[in-house]
C-alpha cells in the first residue's frame, strides 16, 4: 500500500490570508499524523505565498512521520533550507517564476549533469531524493543516471484525462512505472490526485510507494472534516 503524505500548502494559504496563526499549520500537520497520514509534504516557494521558510523549521521540530520538502533546487535558499532541516525526503521540482502551481516535470535528459550534482549533495546529507518527472520513458531513463532514489510521477495529465478514458489516462504512468522498477527507482506520484481518481491510479501502478495530495484533500475536508477525509483517502490506497 502506498503511503499518504498530506500536502499542507493550502492550510498555509488560508492562514496567510489573515496574517495571524489561524489555522495553526503545525497543529494541522500533527492532526494529519494523528488521523493516519504517513507523511507531511510542503512546497515552499520563493514568494512564501503559502509555506514560509520558518514553517519548515517549526514543522521539522514537531512532526513524527515522513517529512517531504518539495521545491526548486535552483534557488539557493531552498537548498539551504532543506540542508538545515534534513527531511526524510526532498522532491526536486523545476518550478518556473510566476507559475500558479507545478506544471511540468524535470527535463532529466537536458539537466542530467546538474541533477546528478544536486542528488549527491542531498544524499551526502542523508536525505532521500525524488525527482518530479512527466511519465516519459526517456525522462525515467535519464533520472536513473543521476543516482536519484525515487521519481515522483506528475499526475496532472492522468487526473485531467481520467473521466474521458481512465485506461488511456493511466497507460503512460504504468509504462513509466515499469521502467522505473526495472531501473531500481522508487516510485512516488502526485498532483491533482483526488477521491475519484486515486484508487484506480494506485491499483494500476504496482509498487507505488507514496502519493502526496494537497489541493483536493484539503478541499474535501471542508465538507467531510479532516479526520474523515484522511481516512477516506487512506481507504482508496488499500486494495483487496
Ligand atoms: C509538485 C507538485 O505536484 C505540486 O502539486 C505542488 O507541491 C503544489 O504546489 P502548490 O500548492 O504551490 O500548487
Ligand atoms: N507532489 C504533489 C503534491 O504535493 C500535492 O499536489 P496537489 O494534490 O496539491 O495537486
Amino acid at each position: 500500500m502506498a503511503n499518504l503524505s498530506v500536502n499542507i500548502n493550502k492550510i498555509a494559504t488560508l492562514r496567510n490570508s489573515r496574517g495571524g496563526n489561524n489555522p495553526d499549520l503545525v497543529q494541522v500537520a500533527l492532526d494529519c499524523e494523528r488521523f493516519g497520514a504517513q507523511g507531511i509534504t510542503v512546497h515552499p516557494r520563493p514568494d512564501e505565498r503559502h509555506i514560509r521558510y520558518q514553517d519548515v523549521f517549526d514543522l521539522k521540530a514537531k512532526i513524527k512521520t515522513e517529512f517531504n520538502i518539495e521545491g526548486n533546487c535552483r534557488e539557493q535558499k531552498f537548498v539551504d533550507l532543506v540542508l538545515a532541516n534534513s527531511p526524510a525526503q526532498v522532491t526536486l521540482v523545476p518550478d518556473t517564476e510566476g507559475q500558479i502551481t507545478s506544471n511540468h516535470g524535470w527535463d532529466t535528459v537536458k539537466h542530467q549533469d546538474y541533477l546528478k550534482e544536486m542528488v549527491s549533495l542531498f544524499q551526502n546529507a542523508g536525505i532521500r531524493v525524488s525527482i518530479f518527472v512527466d511519465p516519459v520513458t526517456a525522462m525515467i531513463n535519464a533520472a536513473a543516471t543521476t543516482g536519484t532514489d525515487r521519481v515522483e510521477l506528475y499526475t496532472e495529465a492522468y487526473a485531467h484525462n481520467f473521466y474521458d478514458n481512465k485506461e488511456k489516462a493511466v497507460l503512460p504512468y504504468a509504462v513509466a512505472a515499469k521502467r522505473a522498477h526495472e531501473l531500481g527507482l522508487g516510485l512516488n506520484a502526485g498532483h491533482d490526485l483526488d477521491l475519484h481518481n486515486l484508487r484506480y491510479f494506485s491499483e494500476s501502478i504496482p509498487g507505488l510507494l507514496e502519493v502526496s495530495i494537497g489541493h483536493a484533500l484539503i478541499s474535501d475536508a471542508l465538507y467531510l472534516g479532516l479526520e474523515n477525509t484522511i481516512q477516506r483517502y487512506l481507504h482508496q490506497l488499500v486494495h483487496q
